[in-house]
């Protein structure tokens, strides 16, 4: 990849409660529909929901889905964790619902509206105890009187958690452009994590390196020290509808290679088979799935290794 000056890569955490419009946001960021996200809090410290490009900088959308998880046991680790995926991003982006923000605040609260409430009331608490400070992007504002805005804005930014707000609405497209430029300000320098060709169809790539993840963790977890990745090295469209996906399993040494393959690679094979079952039903068509194991030793230690397998830093 070809790296000047100019570059800007990073990531940007875009937390909200449900129905703040983050998902709504995100699309209209990357400019396409980002509808596949994968729920593995445990494994990926970053979801990678999307890459946005703005000029030469490029703006990975990350999710740390635990922050507003724990509704019924609070399970602390995991709360931790999320927060910790939020710190180790470039940015925060806090996306509130501010209509029912504001009708919280005066007291007109529907009862979804008071539980958004709390939910702003736990970011802020959690970027305080972090000591971290967030964009807010105060969402939403199509529906919203402008005295109304400015009001809530005033108050919210008086919490003292903020570094600047802006007013979009993720719906009509209104001041998001102006959120994306910050952004790609913002970003560190530096070269770009995706390669450019592989932004288009990233998600749909993370998703199926988990899924074989998955699948190869739960047929050999035994046998096999928490080590290996997988990444989708090639996406093919063909003109049936159908998908090719070529996908590399990474291993740390040559001792954990029969273990993967198996006996005349029946290991491989059921791994593979199972693997292809679930991204078809997950993607809703056929899915030609090719698997390949490389030894590569020490490839954790690499922080620069950023493939299309999804950033984890953990495994
Ligand atoms: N009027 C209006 N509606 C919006 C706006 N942004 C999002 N919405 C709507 O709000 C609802 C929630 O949006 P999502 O983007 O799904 O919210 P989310 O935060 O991703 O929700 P979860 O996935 O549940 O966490 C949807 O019905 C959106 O169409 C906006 O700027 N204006």
């Amino acid at each position: 990849m070809p790296m000047n000056a100019d570059m800007r890569a990073g990531f940007a955490a875009i937390i909200g409660a449900p129905n703040a419009g983050k998902s709504t946001l995100v699309n209209r960021l990357v400019g396409r529909k980002v509808s596949i996200v994968t729920h593995k809090v445990q494994t990926t410290r970053f979801q990678v929901r999307g890459v946005a490009m703005r000029g030469r900088s490029q703006i990975v959308l990350v999710d740390t889905p635990g922050v507003f998880a724990p509704r019924r046991r609070l399970d602390r680790a995991m709360v931790a964790a999320a927060w910790a995926g939020a710190e180790d991003a470039d940015v925060i982006v806090h996306v509130v619902d501010a209509p029912a923000e504001a009708r919280g605040r005066a007291g007109r609260a529907k009862p979804q509206d008071a539980r958004a409430a709390d939910d702003v009331e736990r970011v802020v608490d959690g970027l305080r105890a972090a000591n971290r400070k967030a964009i807010l992007a105060l969402n939403k504002i199509d529906q919203m009187k402008r005295e109304d805005l400015l009001a809530l804005a005033q108050k919210l930014f008086e919490t003292g958690v903020y570094s600047e707000v802006f007013m979009i609405s993720a719906e009509t497209g209104d001041g998001t452009e102006k959120l994306a430029e910050r952004l790609a300000e913002l970003m560190p320098q530096g070269p770009f994590l995706y390669p450019e060709d592989q932004i288009a169809d990233l998600p749909e790539r993370l998703l199926a390196a988990e899924v074989t993840r998955e699948k190869l963790f739960l047929r050999v977890h035994e046998e096999l020290p928490y080590n290996a990745t997988v990444e989708t090295e090639t996406w093919q469209e063909k003109k049936d509808g159908s998908v090719r996906i070529d996908q590399v399993i990474l291993l740390e040494s040559e001792r954990h290679k029969p273990i993967v393959v198996g006996k005349a690679g029946s290991v491989i094979k059921e791994i593979g088979q199972r693997a292809r079952e679930e991204l078809e039903d997950q993607l809703g068509r056929k899915v030609h799935l090719f698997l390949r194991v490389i030894v590569r030793p020490g490839w954790q230690e690499r922080r620069g290794h950023y493939t299309p397998l999804g950033l984890d830093f953990e495994a």
